[in-house]
């Protein structure tokens, strides 16, 4: 199995409100965008990414990727204005020969090799899996005046991480079709729920966060340091 890893790097980081795009700035000494690539291509599976940017940055997200050790192909291409616009345009620039596809969030640097490894097994068992963890807290459901209106049973439910993992051919028909009926999710898995694809689970580890926020950010300073020490 060889997967190419198209890495979402193309937001504007509303929730972190600094100077830049967080995946150009430098966290553990380094761009946030330079440890997710070097974790991704610490996975034996991986032996290609597409790196979206967002328009107009594609040539700081091909320095990043050239002062970083990753000797894999990676192409550089524009992103778009939703999540799922940037991995349609990731997408377009994997080419015909790779079956696989796994679709990683720039702002996601601790993931594990073995983790992904795993994610891409599974989806090759079943057609496309997940990386997530379960729920550690108690989950309320609130209504709009700020009520608790009840506590949901959380044994059902998964925090979803990536990468996803999927065939490159049943990605590009999920996207056409949300395309085409005006559906918006936040990642792969629930476009590919909404063409009926089955995806499976892989239990991962909470250190694989989404770097949302500056609490976030401080977070994997201290990671990257105990890492360093
Ligand atoms: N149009 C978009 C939106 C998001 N992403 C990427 O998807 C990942 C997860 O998104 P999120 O953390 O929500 O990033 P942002 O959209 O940048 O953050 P915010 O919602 O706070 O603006 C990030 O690596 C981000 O760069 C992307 O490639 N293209
Ligand atoms: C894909 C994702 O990281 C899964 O948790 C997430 O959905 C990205 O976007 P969000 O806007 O922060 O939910």
């Amino acid at each position: 199995m060889k997967v190419n890893a198209i890495v979402a790097a193309a937001g504007v980081s509303r929730r972190m409100g600094a100077e830049m795009p967080k995946q150009f700035l430098e966290v553990g000494g380094r761009p946030l965008l330079a440890w997710t690539l070097e974790a991704l291509a610490s996975c034996p599976l991986v032996e290609a990414m597409v790196v979206v940017a967002p328009p107009g940055e594609e040539a700081s997200a091909q320095a990043i990727v050239g002062g970083s050790s990753v000797a894999l192909p990676v192409w550089v291409v524009a992103g778009g204005t939703r999540r799922q616009d940037s991995v349609r345009a990731g997408l377009s620039a994997v080419g015909p020969e790779w079956e696989w596809v796994a679709v990683h969030d720039a702002a996601r640097p601790f993931v594990a090799a073995a983790d992904i490894e795993a994610t891409c097994l599974l989806a090759r068992e079943v057609g496309a899996a997940v990386l997530g963890t379960a729920v550690h807290d108690t989950v309320k459901e609130v209504d709009e005046d700020g009520f608790v209106v009840r506590t949901l049973d959380r044994s059902r439910l998964l925090l979803a991480q990536t990468p996803q993992v999927c065939r490159r051919a049943d990605l590009e028909r999920a996207l056409a079709r949300a395309e085409a009926q005006g559906l918006e999710a936040t990642d792969e898995a629930a476009l590919l729920e909404a063409v009926g694809q089955p995806v499976g689970v892989v239990l991962g580890s909470r250190r694989n966060f989404k770097i949302t926020t500056p609490d976030d950010l401080a977070v994997a300073e201290a990671m990257f340091a105990c890492r360093a020490g």
